[in-house]
């Protein structure tokens, strides 16, 4: 499992042996791509798997899909008149879903201390750079947001240890040893290149992998297209929406690039989310 994961890993670490500078613009910017380009597709079979979970007709889905693309706006719209709210908001759920990650851990709280982790290693592992960018996806006071984390990153990484040693010992063995070196790489890499090596070769492949096996008749052109189109509407949809703001907000790709993740991953928690929980019924 997840062979990709060890090369990328081993890539990176062998990269900031040598001393390559993997903080300098060039490196976040080529993060920020991966991230977007590896990891945004995972949610583009989202309604594909809603259909296949109730057998819905043209004005069904026609209607699933529009409400997906509703909530999706409405994230995208409360970025602009509330960035705080939605910075709190996104920072919420990003934690409740990278903890259904783990469903090989039975309590909740034990989930959510593992999906917060994710964020709480880079944000105590980088300080300034996480807080700046809490600020450039909302404003001042989020600050305040990025120094909270901060103070909860001690004892959520601490139980995330005994987590990892739950996964181990339950036979998870992959997962435990990747999630154990990801977090040390989150703590010690500059956070873009972190998340998207966590985003792209932990997070990501597990759904994709799910959704393929549940969406086995589609021909690998249906999948290839499906991703390619709706990953592409999604980034053109996030532009549109751009341009109609009253109040543009000032340029900075790779925050742009979160608050765009954030918007499509409102509606794919919340699908992701229901379908779990009907296939463990
Ligand atoms: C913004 C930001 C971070 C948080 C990213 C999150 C929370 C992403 C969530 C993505 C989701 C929920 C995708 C769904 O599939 C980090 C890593 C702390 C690094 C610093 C900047
Ligand atoms: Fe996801």
């Amino acid at each position: 499992m997840y062979p990709a994961y060890w090369v990328a890993a081993v890539t990176v670490v062998a990269a900031t042996l040598r001393g390559s500078p993997m903080g300098q613009p060039a490196a976040i910017t080529a993060a920020t791509v991966l991230f977007v380009a590896g990891g945004l597709p995972h949610g583009a079979y989202d309604l594909a798997l809603f259909r296949r979970a109730i057998a819905l007709d043209r004005y069904g889905i026609t209607l699933a899909a529009s409400c997906y693309v509703a909530v999706a706006a409405l994230m995208a719209i409360m970025w602009m008149i509330m960035p705080l709210a939605a910075l709190i908001l996104f920072l919420a759920v990003a934690a409740v879903h990278f903890g259904e990650d783990w469903d090989m851990l039975d309590e909740p709280l034990l989930r959510l201390a593992a999906g917060l982790a994710v964020i709480a290693a880079p944000a105590i592992g980088h300080r300034a750079d996480v807080s700046r960018l809490f600020v450039a996806m909302s404003d001042g006071r989020a600050t305040f947001v990025a120094q909270i984390i901060v103070a909860a990153a001690p004892v959520t990484l601490m139980v995330t240890a005994v987590s990892i040693g739950i996964a181990w010992r339950s036979g998870n063995r992959q997962w435990a040893s990747a999630m154990a070196l990801c977090l040390a790489l989150l703590l010690i890499l500059p956070p873009v290149v972190g998340f998207a090596l966590f985003f792209v070769f932990l997070h990501s492949p597990r759904h994709l992998s799910q959704a393929r096996a549940t969406l086995g008749d589609m021909t690998p052109a249906q999948w290839l297209s499906t991703g390619v189109l709706l990953s592409g509407a999604a980034i053109i949809g996030w532009w549109a929406l751009q341009g109609l703001s009253p109040a543009p907000m000032a340029w900075n790709m790779t925050a742009q690039a979160f608050q765009l993740l954030a918007s499509v991953a409102m509606p794919h928690f919340l699908l992701s989310h229901w379908l779990a929980k009907r296939l463990h019924q």
